[in-house]
């Protein structure tokens, strides 16, 4: 054990208030058991602490944890650490990534940040610390990532010219003056809430960063003689699909006593065929449809039932050999038919691989239908909530997780530039609205019909991701998809739907709930239980935590913009990858599961949680 480094800890903790306690003992082993310390491979030195959400208050004890000369990874969030920036930290020469997010610091920032020249990361967001950003931190030459949002700095930004700079935030300070140059290229959102000059100029000084996949403006262009070209074989197919929305008709339009019968299967699509179609409408197809899928097969698959959502009943149909696709029966549809088709073609040429396709459409007076692909695995919502604390019950694991997160992400922030005369907007983003693509990432379906349909009361659980400023269901915005976003994180951290009724009829709101758990610091206790089986994923857990907040801003103004939400949410994994110990370090992980591989062995914060 590294003995020198073991005192520094116990000093560090026992000169700190702290609310909860750690297993720290001075008897075991710091490298093998201490929560949240990890050494290096000899077990000569501790190279990082994490301890994210660990109730620690006031200031840092002096000439404690800057006695850790070897330290690399530093992470202090999430906890109410108050005084100034610990002036000895100076001696963490070593050190590569510094999260102090989320505490009460005060005060100026160092003034030479020239004495980390391997920092990499910098978190100092939500403190408040004051005066100005000093220049010297452009002298950290490996540094990506700098977020000194939500502090009280104030001055100019000086001109910070540092290419490996990844992503940047400054937002919600009081700094003045103009952007620099070099540090035009981060989206105006991470300069916002400042007294900057510029920024409401409508120069394109802030260049909205492109999101992770580029919108393929040809296919939008493309899709319009594509779609005439369909509308062709859709008017052959004419007979044939609107047998299916009569039978679709039969099946819903009886709306007392026949419900229930709703949720049984359906004999065939081709049930009530023998009404009289409208000729004049025709079935349209998108381009990049398997248009070999035959809609003779279609009328001769069985429907199923899937369930009815806020805009109506979603059929499954499964083909004889051309697969299943999902038929939406659209009901309050409340525009007309152009701005319906112009809608349709607006969505139908999304294609990417984190947007579920629209496949197809038909409208007409009487009926309006949509078809997508079918996603045999079921919704997030599914895996995440279905056979709770039942058997059988297959938890959804934290890689996954992760991947929902960043997949649906990419999907919203992609829909996000596509422009449907105004912007585009999901409107309805919820679990139940995100399945697995077949490199399992998430998946985001449904989207910009919320924009066709009636205003109406969201039911239940539509309601929990709904933004508090959102009052019309159609006038959702991309900054109420940013808080829907967020709400999805936080049920993929606690497993818990976003809005339930305990024993009695209380309505318990899980953004409200998670904020309160988190003020009374005692972050650890929100997150999922079945999560707790995954080793060392407390920093990435408490990460995506605070992204998730950081999108259930109350202040639409406030939340971060779809595409800095996708890099954030990509961060989680490279931040912990890229910062923690590397694998020579850490010969434990020579033979990883992919999530080992990337988390490393650095906490047991995971399995100790409860405790924290
Ligand atoms: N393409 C699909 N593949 C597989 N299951 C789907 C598909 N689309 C929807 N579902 C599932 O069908 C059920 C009904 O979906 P629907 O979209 O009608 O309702 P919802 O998602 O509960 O609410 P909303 O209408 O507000 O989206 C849900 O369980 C949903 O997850």
């Amino acid at each position: 054990d590294p003995v020198e480094d073991k005192q520094a800890l116990l000093d560090f903790f026992h000169n700190i208030s702290h609310s909860h306690s750690l297993n720290w003992k001075e008897k075991t082993s710091v490298c093998k058991t201490w929560t949240g310390v990890t050494c290096n491979s000899n077990q000569s030195r501790v190279i990082a602490v994490r301890l994210p959400g660990a109730g620690l208050q006031g200031p840092i004890p002096s000439n404690t944890l800057s006695r850790l000369s070897a330290i690399q990874f530093l992470s202090l969030r999430l906890n109410a650490i108050s005084g100034p920036f610990p002036s000895d930290f100076s001696k963490l020469v070593n050190l590569n990534s510094l999260h102090l997010q989320y505490n009460k610091f005060s005060g100026p920032l160092p003034s030479d940040f020239s004495v980390w020249q391997n920092l990499s990361i910098i978190d100092l967001s939500d403190n408040g610390f004051n005066g100005t950003i000093p220049s010297s931190i452009s002298n950290l030459t490996h540094l990506t990532y700098l977020n000194l949002s939500n502090n009280s700095l104030s001055g100019e930004i000086p001109d910070l010219n540092i290419p490996s700079l990844q992503l940047l935030n400054l937002a919600n300070n009081s700094l003045t003056g103009s952007v620099p140059k070099s540090l035009q290229r981060f989206p105006s959102s991470m300069f916002s809430g400042n007294n900057l000059t510029v920024e409401n100029a409508p120069s394109p000084a802030f260049p909205v960063q492109p999101p992770s996949a580029q919108p393929s403006k040809k296919g939008i262009k493309l899709s319009e003689p594509a779609i005439l070209g369909i509308v062709i074989v859709g008017c052959v197919l004419l007979f044939v699909i609107a047998a299916v929305f009569m039978m679709l008709c039969c099946a819903n339009g009886r709306k007392d006593g026949v419900q229930g019968k709703e949720k049984k299967k359906e004999a065939s699509l081709k049930k009530g065929a023998s009404e009289k179609p409208d000729k004049s409408e025709k079935l349209v197809f998108f381009e990049g449809t398997n248009l070999a899928f035959d809609l003779e097969d279609l009328l001769r698959a069985s429907a199923e039932v899937l369930g009815k959502g806020t805009f109506g009943t979603t059929y499954k149909a499964a083909l004889e050999d051309a697969g299943t696709v999902v038929v939406k029966r659209l009901k309050e549809v409340s525009v007309g038919k152009r701005e319906f088709e112009q809608q349709m073609e607006v969505i139908g040429s999304i294609r990417h691989e984190n947007v579920a396709a629209l496949r197809a459409y038909y409208y007409s007076k009487e009926e309006k239908l949509v078809v997508y692909d079918y996603y045999d695995q079921g919704s997030v919502s599914a895996m995440l909530h279905g056979k709770r604390g039942e058997e059988g019950r297959i938890p959804l694991d934290w890689e996954t997780r992760l991947r929902i997160a960043i997949g649906a992400a990419r999907g919203i922030a992609y829909v996000h530039t596509q422009s449907g005369g105004n912007k585009l907007v999901h409107g309805n983003l919820k679990a139940s609205n995100i399945f697995l693509n077949s490199e399992r990432y998430g998946c985001v379906s449904d989207v910009g019909l919320v924009a066709l349909m009636n205003p109406m009361p969201a039911p239940m659980r539509a309601a929990g991701y709904r933004a508090p400023e959102v009052t019309d269901t159609r006038k959702a915005t991309q900054a109420s998809d940013v808080y829907s976003f967020g709400v999805l994180l936080l049920e993929l951290l606690t497993g818990k739907s976003p809005i339930q009724t305990t024993g009695g009829h209380e309505i318990v709101h899980l953004v409200r709930w998670v904020n309160s758990v988190v003020r009374e610091e005692w972050t650890a206790e929100v997150f999922d239980i079945e999560l707790l089986r995954y080793p060392n994923i407390e920093e990435e857990m408490v990460e995506m935590l605070q992204i998730g907040m950081t999108c259930v801003a109350r202040m639409p103004e406030d939340r971060p913009k779809m595409p800095d939400v996708v890099k954030l949410v990509e961060e989680v994994r490279r931040v912990n990858t890229g910062s923690r110990p590397s694998a020579e370090l850490r010969p434990e992980i020579t033979n990883p599961t992919p999530i080992a591989a990337d988390i490393g062995a650095a906490t047991a914060l995971a399995s100790s949680s409860t405790t924290l």
